[in-house]
């Protein structure tokens, strides 16, 4: 269990995903969430998922909370630290930045210095348990003491309710977000062709996409619950002169793996874009 308060400045679509996936794991109670939403309308969506209590003021949140998720675009961070750095006991909370590309020397200049701050990139399979976050720390972090524990451990406490977390080395940051954080996105076409696939070879749609769902579930986690490398798990579908290696000649042709690494390399890029400074 958490004890503390958790704080969302901005209850959007990963706020509400991390939000409802700590609630659904029992990490905490609904009357331990707090948002705060330039949007009326976004924070009420957050109050129906999740039981939370909207804040009127980022003053307000602060104030209540004991972590602080930064969970705006990219482009409102400006002005969220802005008002953030006027909050004087803004200082004292572990604040967690979401955001892609905005890096910890961008969070601690615009708070106003070091300070516990912490960049995670998390994704919106944290809604049912199933998330991939990756973290980096700053320098302002706090150690465990006697009474309590390390950010480095309430960060992980976090995330690895809602999935698997990872500490990287920050520059690997937009790498992430470049991977698993845009990942899901790359998944639900996959998923969404292969159904295709099935309806035109006559399937009816909604079986379709339950195996093609259940056939990319399956399949990772053969990978994550077996030591073997994912071409090995490729050769034991695959008879020779069967029906597999006629599919896979025929992903090949039309360039399915350099596709999905090329889709890796440009939201990387893009999320090293987004961090810069706006000119
Ligand atoms: N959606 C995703 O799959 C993922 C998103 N992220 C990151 O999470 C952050 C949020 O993304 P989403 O939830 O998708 O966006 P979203 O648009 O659903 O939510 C952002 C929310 O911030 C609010 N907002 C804007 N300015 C604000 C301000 N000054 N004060 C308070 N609230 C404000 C908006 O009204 C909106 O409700 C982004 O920085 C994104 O890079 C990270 C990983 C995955
Ligand atoms: O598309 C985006 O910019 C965000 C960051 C990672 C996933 N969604």
């Amino acid at each position: 269990m958490f004890s503390g308060k958790i704080g969302f400045i901005g209850s959007g679509q990963m706020a509400t995903a991390l939000a409802s996936g700590m609630l659904s794991a029992g990490l905490l109670q609904k009357d331990q969430l707090l948002a705060c939403d330039v949007s009326l309308a976004s924070a009420e969506k957050f109050v129906a998922a999740t039981g939370g209590e909207i804040c009127p003021s980022i003053a307000i949140l602060v104030e209540k909370s004991d972590v602080i998720f930064l969970s705006v675009k990219p482009q409102s961070m400006a002005g969220v630290l802005q008002t953030l750095s006027q909050v004087s006991t803004s200082r004292e909370k572990l604040i967690i930045s979401i955001a892609a590309g905005i890096t910890l020397a961008t969070l601690e200049a615009g708070l106003g210095g070091p300070g516990r701050i912490v960049r995670v990139m998390p994704n919106t399979p944290a809604l049912v348990g199933a998330g991939a976050s990756a973290f980096a720390l700053s320098q302002g972090t706090l150690a465990a003491s006697a009474d309590r524990p390390s950010d480095a451990q309430i960060v992980r406490q976090l995330l690895e309710t809602v999935g698997v977390a990872e500490e990287v080395p920050e520059s690997l940051m937009d790498a992430v977000t470049g991977l698993s954080g845009s990942g899901p996105a790359y998944v639900y076409q996959i998923i969404e062709a292969l159904s295709d696939g099935g309806v035109r070879v006559g399937l009816p749609r909604a079986i379709a996409t339950r195996l093609a769902a259940q056939t990319v579930l399956g399949a990772a986690q053969m990978v994550l619950s077996t030591d073997e490398h994912p071409g090995a798990l490729k050769d034991a579908v695959t008879s020779p002169g069967g029906t597999t290696i006629a599919g896979l000649h025929a992903l090949e042709s039309g360039g399915l793996r350099a596709a999905l690494m090329t889709a890796v390399v440009a939201a990387t890029q893009r999320a090293k874009e987004l961090g810069q400074p706006a000119r």
